[in-house]
């Protein structure tokens, strides 16, 4: 069952598991657990149902989604990003970050799996053991376009039965995209065609892959909170309810307390309404951002910040909140004279997307992207070692983009070095938390964007470009001095709203991290993570896959401890 607010909820009621959030981590928890009718379940989620709301279910649309379905935070001005301020978008609303995202359906590298493993000792986390579980929630189905794309991925890697339906770009190849194909080297080239984008090795340009199912978005809301699911007598999910803490619960041992109660709270009066307990545990699945407030809040961090605050400390587990790292990008063009395909009549769009879901707005603004490696001769390795995760794994993503008379590519730096965090502004749980994005901060990724602006210009500098591209719109960092391209960087730098690792899973029994390799918080009793913050390293893609993968797993993991 629904409920819209906290107040509608009997507190008194007996949960076996609650939830806190319902983004990929959480939703999909919420699902698997449900799925077993002993367990009663409790989904609690700040912000409000994604139902109906067109902004969010077309995927054209994705960037006209109202600011109220966003947590609206901002990072912090530092000198890194030129002292700018930068939006750090998160979803505020049921499905969380997945309803509001860009749908790119990424695994990211095979050997990004296989470095958890290596965190945390445990090989259950390797890419082979983690790949049925992939397999498992995904569903992979024609586009509502009726294009066909054979030859654009394996179809033996895919899954077909799963959630969440996914499928490859609806439309295209456009002019643009033609010549991107054509730029592509053979096999042992710099630059060849890799079939499939989620194969775990995807150096090449590929065809990209989406969350997007039957025209409209596969969020975790849509694929795992379906009407059948919130159908289940078992399964409560609370709405526009926002957790302030955690609390400690009667049982436990003095070094491991039972952490098993919730505080709610109402976010626009800025008041707390009551708690309620779990028998079996409590899921905090908020987010890199919130997860790490969330605890903080609740005095578990780092006992000397929080004695700072004036926060109790329950448990002393000093990486809470730190070890953020997110992907930074930069759009990369040239100007061009591009003419990407007809222009349609936006309300013709919209009347054919609401009647049928199909047209224009099942599409996305971009369908190929190359994932490249720098060449093991750059200069860039006498001084720095290869901070990726594997030889198959790409340093760059270059999503290629042509529109507004410019083309190029969003150029992203999937493993930087730099680190950033998550820290309390008071001891006020209803205040936003402070976002250390951690963008630029190691000479490392700003030579290695420099790097990245190379690997483009030999990639868009073939035969299928002349007359095509123009001037380029960036600094070149070739014919600008190393004090310009550093200046350029640091003003035009973009975060990817990939942020990871704020409460990262470790070894059983490693004083750093924050929970252990079944996703336990360490040192308490009753509580697990499960979304984006027990990510060790930023994976090179997309994080949402990695995050439904964290949750399939865990899932198994929970029911197997207490069946
Ligand atoms: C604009 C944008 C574009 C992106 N594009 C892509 C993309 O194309 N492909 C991709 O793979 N990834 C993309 N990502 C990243 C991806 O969406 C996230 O990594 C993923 O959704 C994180 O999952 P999560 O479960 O950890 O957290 P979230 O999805 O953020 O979910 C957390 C949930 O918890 C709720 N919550 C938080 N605090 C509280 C509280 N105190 N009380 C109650 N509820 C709370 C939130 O409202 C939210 O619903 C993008 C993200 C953004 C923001």
């Amino acid at each position: 069952k629904l409920y819209e607010s906290a107040r509608e909820l009997d507190l008194n009621e007996r949960y076996d598991f609650v939830i806190v959030g319902s983004g990929p981590g959480g939703s999909t928890v919420a699902a698997r657990l449900s799925e077993n009718p002993k367990y009663k379940v409790l989904l609690i989620e700040a912000g409000a149902n994604d139902d109906g709301v067109a902004t969010i279910h077309a995927p054209l649309l994705q960037q006209t989604i109202p600011s109220t379905y966003m947590w609206n935070y901002t990072t912090e001005a530092t000198p890194a990003t030129s002292n700018r301020s930068l939006n750090y978008l998160r979803g505020y609303v049921l499905g969380g970050s997945s309803s509001v995202n860009g749908m790119v359906y990424s695994r990211c590298a095979a050997d990004d799996y296989n470095g958890w493993a290596v965190a945390t000792g445990d090989n259950g986390w390797r890419w082979d053991n983690v790949l049925p579980y992939i397999k498992k929630s995904e569903r992979l189905v024609p586009a509502t376009s009726g294009r066909n794309y054979s030859g654009e991925y394996d179809p033996s890697l895919h899954g077909y039965k799963g959630e969440l339906a996914t499928s490859l770009a609806a439309f295209g190849p456009t002019d643009f995209d033609q010549r991107a194909l054509n730029s592509t080297t053979g096999p042992h080239g710099e630059f060849p065609f890799h079939q499939d984008m989620n194969d775990g090795r995807s150096v090449g340009l590929t065809w990209m892959q989406f969350a997007i199912g039957g025209g409209e978005r596969s969020s975790a809301a849509t694929s795992f909170l379906t009407g059948a699911v919130r159908a289940r007598p078992n399964l409560s999910i609370v709405l526009n309810t926002y957790v302030t803490r955690v609390l400690q619960t009667e049982g436990g041992s003095p070094n491991s307390p039972s952490v098993r109660t919730v505080e709610l709270g109402d976010r626009s009066a800025r008041s707390v309404i009551g708690t309620v307990t779990a028998g079996k545990e409590v899921i905090l699945a908020a987010g890199n951002v919130n997860t790490p407030q969330i605890l903080l809040n609740s005095g578990i961090g780092d006992k000397k910040v929080l004695t700072q605050l004036g926060i109790k400390t329950t448990v002393n587990l000093p990486d809470v909140g730190n070890n953020m790292a997110d992907h930074p990008g930069v759009i990369a063009t040239w100007t061009s004279q591009t003419n990407e395909g007809p222009a349609f009549d936006p309300e013709a769009a919209f009347s054919e997307w609401t009647a049928n879901k199909t047209g224009p707005l099942t599409g996305t603004i971009n369908r190929l992207t190359l994932w490249s490696r720098i060449p093991s001769n750059a200069t860039i390795w006498k001084t720095f070692q290869d901070p990726s995760s594997g030889k198959d794994t790409p340093h760059f993503e270059m999503v290629m983009a042509a529109y507004n008379g410019t083309a190029g590519a969003f150029l992203i730096l999937l493993n930087p070095t730099s680190r950033g965090g998550i820290s309390l502004r008071s001891s006020n749980p209803f205040d936003a938390p402070v976002i250390d994005s951690g963008i630029l901060k190691t000479p490392y990724d700003i030579l290695a964007l420099a790097e990245g602006i190379r690997s483009m210009k030999r990639f868009f500098s073939g035969p299928a470009w002349t007359n095509y591209l123009r001037t380029p719109t960036f600094v070149d960092p070739d014919t600008a001095s190393a004090a310009e391209w550093e200046a350029y960087i640091r003003e035009n730098v973009a975060t990817n709203y990939h942020g990871v690792g704020t409460a990262a899973m470790s070894k059983k029994d490693a004083k750093h991290g924050v929970v252990d390799p079944d996703l336990r918080v360490k040192r308490v009793s009753g509580l697990r993570i499960v979304d984006a913050s027990v990510i060790p390293n930023v994976p090179a893609g997309h994080t949402q896959v990695p995050i439904y993968v964290v949750a399939e797993r865990a899932s198994d993991l929970i029911k197997a401890s207490w069946e």
